[in-house]
């Protein structure tokens, strides 16, 4: 696995501007990207993933720019979850998931093994009774359980996840979470929830208005650091409801 990196990266959409100008993740790191409602952190997800092209700067993975691999070889590198997913066709939830292999197929047709990987990526992700069911008839949080399983079917090295328990209930959350933490893959994630960033990833990239206002581990994650990134007073202490797993 590779290293993804990014050098004096600046991109512009009407009024809205992000710069990052330096940042290096290593092979296998967890990384969640905290900040309010529009400080940029999808956009920054779809500039690490080669999906919108920078005004100015790099993204590179092993050394080589993102814009100079080719699509193909991109979709078997990284795979993305986005904020929102539908399929517009009336597929099967066993066809959606397997659709993550199809940067692995050779020629025209899934194999064996792709059916086979599909099957127990469903397994995994607790999706055996959905199998054969629509997808576009599933619920908010069976959907995303979907969608999360045909990401990780891609077995791509780096996987940008946007939102990952996003209308997901709690002990949902909580498994998939902790499958996640396991994975070998690099995962860089938005995530809203932050006791929940906190405890399942182990670095931190704060933004704000589109800056980086900060990119630290778990220990540094300060209630004056995330006031100061959300713009409301943040306190530790007791929780009024804990969840075990
Ligand atoms: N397709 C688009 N066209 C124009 N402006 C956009 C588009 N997508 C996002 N923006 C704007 O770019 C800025 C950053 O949006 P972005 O989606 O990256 O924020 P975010 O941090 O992911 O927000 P949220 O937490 O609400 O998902 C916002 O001002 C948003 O309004």
């Amino acid at each position: 696995m590779a290293e993804l990196s990014v050098d004096r990266l600046h991109f512009r959409r009407g009024r809205f501007t992000l710069e990052l100008d330096r940042l290096q993740i290593a092979p296998g790191e967890k990384v969640a990207i905290l900040g309010e409602n529009g400080c940029g952190k999808t956009t920054l997800l779809q500039l690490l993933a080669g999906l919108l092209p920078p005004s100015g700067g790099r993204v590179r993975y092993d050394n080589e720019p993102l814009q100079k691999i080719p699509m193909i070889r991109r979709a078997r590198l990284f795979a993305l979850l986005p904020q929102f997913s539908d399929v517009i066709f009336p597929f099967s939830v066993f066809e959606v998931v397997l659709f993550g292999r199809f940067p692995h197929r050779q020629g025209n047709a899934f194999s064996a093994e792709d059916r086979q990987l599909s099957t127990e990526m469903l397994a995994r992700f607790d999706l055996e009774d959905l199998t054969e069911r629509p997808f576009n008839q599933l619920s908010g949080g069976e959907k995303r359980r979907v969608m999360l399983a045909r990401v990780l079917n891609q077995q791509a090295p780096l996987l940008y996840l946007d939102e990952p328990n996003a209308g997901l209930d709690i002990r949902h959350a909580l498994e998939i979470f902790s499958l996640l933490r396991e994975r070998p893959e690099t995962i860089v994630a938005p995530v809203h929830d932050i006791n929940l960033a906190h405890r399942f990833f182990d670095r931190f990239l704060l933004l704000k208005e589109g800056r980086l206002l900060a990119d630290v581990h778990r220990a540094q994650l300060t209630p004056a650091l995330l006031t100061e990134t959300y713009n409301v007073q943040v306190a530790t202490g007791t929780a009024a409801f804990l969840f075990q797993h």
